[in-house]
């Protein structure tokens, strides 16, 4: 059933002050990764919240407890879960988003603030912390349901919202709380619920529409290295003693070769190779080397071949370095040995990998590449969060009714795509609720979430949010 003429004009009419509303919402630094953003990410949700009330929707904030972040001890922000409608006529729809961002600052390499949302006329992009990831996918639900409210329209189906302030750091608490109120059956939030969809991705390219079907899991380790009892001038002790530093650049060069290769025994081998059936589905994705470096900004993708450099991020584990916490790295020539220096790395993960089948893999082999060092500095590693990969069957009328939707907004059917990165409660709704998972996304793929300017379209976000109510409009309208 297509969506009614009057609620795509409204999005249309309405877009100033969509834009508006999500300035409003990426001017709130709601870093999840950064103890000391805690306060606003909190303030986040109450802001959320106040909007859903605004529209209508019942909520519940839940409280998930504490955790222990770098040391302190944190209050998790809560879960924000919503309902409008009951109509035991019409299917419920589990929508999920989430609220937290990623760390941003002007010094990271940002033209410009990063929590203040930057309307660039020329390009129409709307950049800053956020945008795409994931509070412009939140805002075009919001549209959706202010669209529906201020013309008085029914909403074509029941939802149910699930919004979370910890996706960035580990999704800690959710997948109890999602699970406890699957237990509770009839009395539970998301009883009746028959589908989720879930808009936290990106397109594959700038131009073609998709959806998504699978994303990778994730186990993130943090490798310490540490001897002195303190920083050392490196003119006093340099080869005196053995350094943190040393030992640790020594441990994480051998996890990963240039090529990708993940050098850590056993993980790369838990994947089956691709055969040539299968290498002809990324063959036929509207999708280009050229796209990942007009993405990147570089030409330097590890393949010329493109069914290679694409099944690097839909079908394969990756291990990436993501820095050093300790080490010198401000302007100047400090020359410091520095006391205790920790390597932060994570892999990617596929079917049928799984953080508990990967861990140990890792463990044993830090440890093993350490011992041949034979050094008197320490080692500690520590698995910090992790999540398993998702795929779902895309043949279900969820998302049958997110094509025609699709083909509705923007003209032409999307592609079917496996992402990259991960979200990791997905997983957690697919078992406990026993129904599809649908991700929808809005973006484009070269957004650059997780990377400074980080930035939506207002095409993707308007055309985006005119996408999210006709598929609701689709779904309504599915008779199985
Ligand atoms: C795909 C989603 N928008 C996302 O960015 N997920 C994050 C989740 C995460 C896990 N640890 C830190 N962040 C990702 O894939 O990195
Ligand atoms: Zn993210
Ligand atoms: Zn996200």
């Amino acid at each position: 059933m297509p969506a009614p003429a009057e609620f795509l004009k409204f999005i249309d009419d309405n877009a100033s002050k969509f834009v508006a509303r999500l300035g409003a919402a990426v001017a709130i630094p709601s870093v999840s990764g950064d103890g000391s953003h805690r306060p606003d990410v909190f303030k986040m949700s109450a802001w959320l919240d106040g909007q859903l009330k605004d529209l209508g929707v019942t909520t519940k904030l839940v409280d998930l407890g504490e955790h222990k972040m770098d040391g302190q001890t944190l209050p998790l922000p809560p879960a924000i879960l919503g309902r409008i409608g009951d109509d035991p006529k019409k299917k419920t729809v589990l929508i999920y988003g989430h609220y937290d961002v990623q760390p941003a600052s002007k010094s990271d390499g940002w033209d410009t603030e990063p929590f203040t949302l930057v309307v660039d006329e020329k390009t129409g992009r709307l950049i800053g912390r956020g945008s795409t990831d994931d509070k412009g996918p939140i805002m075009g639900w919001l549209n959706v349901l202010e669209a529906h409210k201020a013309l008085g329209r029914e909403l074509p189906v029941n939802l149910r919202f699930c919004f979370e302030g910890m996706e960035e750091s580990g999704s800690e608490g959710l997948d109890d709380l999602i699970k406890s109120e699957s237990a509770k059956g009839k009395d539970g939030w998301f009883d009746g619920v028959d589908c989720v969809c879930i808009s936290d991705n990106y397109w594959l390219n700038t131009t073609t529409p998709c959806l998504t079907y699978g994303l990778r899991g994730l186990v993130y380790f943090k490798l310490t290295v540490s001897g002195p009892a303190r920083d050392l001038h490196s003119g006093g002790f340099g080869r005196m003693v053995h350094e943190p530093m040393t030992d640790l650049i020594q441990v994480m060069s051998k996890l990963v070769a240039p090529d990708g290769t993940i050098l850590v025994p056993g993980v790369d081998d838990l994947v089956s190779v691709a055969d040539a059936e299968e290498r002809e589905i990324y063959e036929k994705l509207d999708y280009s080397v050229q796209d990942v470096e007009d993405a990147v900004g570089a030409p330097i993708t590890i393949s010329n071949d493109k069914a290679t450099v694409i099944m690097g991020r839909m079908r394969m584990p990756s291990l990436s370095l993501h820095g050093i916490e300790g080490a010198f790295y401000g302007p100047g020539a400090k020359t410091v040995i520095p006391a205790s220096v920790s390597g932060k790395f994570s892999i990617r993960l596929v079917p049928p990998q799984t953080p508990e089948l990967i861990e140990p893999l890792v463990f044993a082999y830090v440890e093993q590449e350490f011992a041949k060092l034979n050094s008197k500095t320490k080692l500690k590693i520590e698995n910090l969060h992790g999540g398993k990969p998702w795929v779902a069957d895309h043949k279900h009328w969820n998302y049958e009714a997110a094509s025609r939707a699709t083909e509705a907004v923007y003209g032409r059917l999307p592609d079917l795509t496996r992402e990259g990165g991960s979200i990791p409660v997905t997983l957690t709704f697919a078992e406990s609720l026993g129904v599809n998972v649908l991700l929808l996304p809005m973006g484009r793929g070269d957004d650059g979430a997780h990377s400074t300017n980080e930035k939506l379209d207002r095409a993707n976000f308007i055309e985006g949010s005119k996408l999210l109510g006709t598929y609701l409009y689709e779904v309504g309208a599915v008779k199985a």
